[in-house]
């Protein structure tokens, strides 16, 4: 007999993309299961304004949790980036699986196909994120920052609408909308730190039930563990995908290695620590590299009104 179960998703063609990837992946794993897929349009999405005012990112996942909660769907599909360091789940929902990472990269989109650092003086880079504009200021102070919100899509046809020279977007995204080849430039690490849990996807269920079981078949361990140390550093800052913060975690057999930083939005300062430990004490890793990073003065950059 087939068991059909209900996930939910953003409308977004990357969105859509990824919740197919994971409809496959279920359905591949267990025999007799379908997906439907269904998608949500969440106030986040129909927001234009800034996303201070929209709630944060939170907007994006916390209206698709609530509904998992309610049980109008059986399972969400997240890019563990758009889940805030400030908000818990909802009461009796959890992340099932972290399916394995892609790259964590950000990718610079550029008419002409210039670097970063062949662009004009003075030249226009869309992004709305503080971790972008802060690292993009600090390797380049003469650009001119402009936000620019909405999907992968629309910002591209920003840039192709000849709005901003160009914009910063995450090399992952792209591929998984076919738009790799319009990479100019993948940025390495040192010059764009990656956000916490770029690249990941997961999948939420409710704590208990059919749902959990059998998306738990999709969770990478390599995955988890990486993910628990990069979400334990936002969680302690309280911060999310809207800070100026960079995380980023590998592993190597049994070692966690945390890399992470703050920045002032305007990239004159940066303070960044290493932490390296056994896995099992991955969300401790986490816990401190943001205390050293508070002990730095973090706060103070991290919170407006402190600026
Ligand atoms: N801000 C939206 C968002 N959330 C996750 C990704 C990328 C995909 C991922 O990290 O899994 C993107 C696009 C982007 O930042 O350019």
């Amino acid at each position: 007999m087939t068991t059909t179960v209900r996930l939910g998703t953003r409308g977004s063609t990357m969105a859509l993309a990824q919740a197919r990837h994971v409809a496959r992946e279920l359905e591949s794993a267990h025999a007799d299961l379908a997906v439907r897929i269904v998608p949500v349009s969440t106030h986040g999405d129909r927001w234009t304004g800034s996303l201070a005012t929209a709630g944060g990112k939170g907007a994006f996942t916390s209206e698709i949790d609530a509904l998992l909660q309610a049980g109008d769907i059986d399972l969400a599909v997240h890019c563990l980036k758009d889940i805030p360091g400030d908000v818990a789940l909802p009461e009796g929902v959890c992340v099932a699986a972290y399916l394995p990472r892609d790259e964590p990269w950000d990718a610079l989109i550029s008419r002409g196909g210039l670097r970063l650092d062949q662009l004009a003086r003075d030249a226009v880079v869309g992004t709305s994120a503080a971790r972008r504009q802060a690292q993009l200021l600090r390797a380049r102070p003469d650009l001119r920052v402009k936000p620019i919100r909405g999907n992968v899509d629309s910002r591209i046809a920003r840039l192709d609408s000849g709005d901003v020279d160009a914009i910063v977007v995450a090399a992952c995204g792209l591929r998984r909308l076919g738009q790799e080849h319009r990479i100019t430039q993948v940025l390495p690490a040192e010059l764009m730190g990656p956000a916490v849990g770029a690249g990941t996807i997961v999948v939420a269920t409710r704590t208990s039930g059919e749902a959990y079981s059998l998306v738990m078949a999709l969770d990478d361990p390599d995955s988890r563990d990486v993910s628990l140390a990069e979400r334990a550093l936002l969680h302690r800052f309280g911060a999310s995908c809207d800070s100026a913060v960079s995380g980023h975690a590998t592993l190597d057999r049994d070692t966690v290695t945390l890399r992470a930083a703050v920045y002032a939005p305007e990239g004159d300062r940066t303070l960044s620590t290493v932490v390296a430990g056994d896995r099992t004490a991955a969300p401790a890793l986490g816990r401190q590299a943001a205390d050293e990073l508070l002990a730095l003065g973090a706060r103070k950059l991290l919170d407006p009104y402190l600026r």
